[in-house]
């Protein structure tokens, strides 16, 4: 069952270094259990299994960061967005943890939580990745969703339906404590940016996506090409030479496979397509950071332990497992 990553790492010359940030936070959306999750994920064996099976050197405090101490006294609705303030003192936070590992040259898992925190995961791989070597880093996005609504565009005004927007410059917003904290540094450039596995977009997201030429491979495209082929277009679009971070929704796949989640669709991945997105992504040797997000184990209709086998699989994928 051991394996070591398939490729030569490179961006990272100490690829076994691994930096573990526990995010629990669920303010992104409205459903609460999803801050559960870093918890149930490490009590599933995943980190002992990144250290003895993969061997990786794990740099983890051992806590969840629930960012309690952040809750601002006060946070009304503010251009149509939930619970602002929180979400934008978190994110600034968790931007914070993952620049400090990804400067260390380690490789970087967040462990969510809901998807507003990628505004602060890849906004910290984003900028160390400038610093660290000039370069632009590219974001595999595998969603059920693309997240880019604008404060103005979302129906729900949820964040976690936001983070591509606020990391692309879509959205932006001027004060501090509402995201002006993102600067041209923590960005994504839209043309680094790769969605896989979509099927539900709103319309307002649709026209953004069009207008902008992103790359985009929905469900259709795996069910017309097939995942193997859908993996070479993507990693094609991104080139063997640019870093990885692979942002991993839970709800891309299908909720037979993970039905502990706030906001499932049918019609997803099978599990072993989700393992192989991942496993693509590892054999490329680029990836330098991975979110794994939206499992939410307290919606246990269909056991949570499934969704958390899931989530526990994909990671290790990612960091390198393989079948043989
Ligand atoms: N990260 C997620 N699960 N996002 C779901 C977003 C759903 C919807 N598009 C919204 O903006 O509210
Ligand atoms: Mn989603
Ligand atoms: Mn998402």
């Amino acid at each position: 069952m051991t394996s070591a990553p398939s490729k030569q790492p490179k961006f990272l010359p100490n690829a076994q270094d691994l930096g573990v940030v526990a995010v629990g936070f669920s303010g992104g959306q409205p459903k609460p259990g999803v801050d559960a999750a870093p918890m149930a994920l490490v009590e599933a064996g995943l980190i002992k299994q990144l250290e003895e099976d993969l061997d990786y050197n794990v740099s983890y405090d051992g806590q969840v960061h629930n960012f309690s101490e952040m809750l601002p006294a006060d946070d009304p609705p503010y251009r149509n967005m939930k619970r602002p303030k929180f979400c934008s003192a978190v994110t600034k936070e968790v931007s914070e943890q993952v620049y400090k590992y990804a400067m260390q040259e380690k490789l970087v898992l967040t462990l969510g939580g809901d998807h507003s925190i990628a505004i602060g995961t890849i906004s910290g791989s984003a900028r160390a990745i400038r610093e660290r070597m000039g370069r632009e880093l590219a974001v595999i996005w595998v969603d059920a969703h693309a997240d880019i609504n604008t404060p103005e565009t979302s129906d729900s005004g949820n964040i976690h339906g936001m983070p591509v927007a606020f990391l692309t410059g879509l959205a932006k917003d001027d004060n501090e404590e509402t995201f002006g904290w993102l600067k041209p540094h923590h960005m994504l450039n839209l043309k680094k940016l790769v969605y896989i596995g979509l099927r539900d977009i709103d319309n307002g997201e649709k026209k953004i996506l069009r207008e902008n030429g992103v790359k985009v491979f929905t469900m259709h495209d795996i069910d017309r090409h097939g995942i193997g082929k859908v993996m070479d277009m993507a990693l094609g679009w991104i080139g063997s030479d640019t870093p990885i971070h692979l942002s991993f929704d839970i709800d891309a796949l299908d909720p037979q496979f993970a039905p502990s989640t706030g906001t499932a669709v049918r019609g997803g991945l099978t599990l072993r397509e989700g393992d192989f997105i991942a496993e693509c992504v590892a054999e490329t040797g680029s990836l330098v950071a991975v979110d794994l997000v939206e499992v939410n184990p307290s919606l246990d209709e269909h056991g949570a332990a499934d969704t958390v086998r899931t989530g526990v699989s994909i990671v290790r994928c990612a960091l390198g497992d393989t079948l043989l």
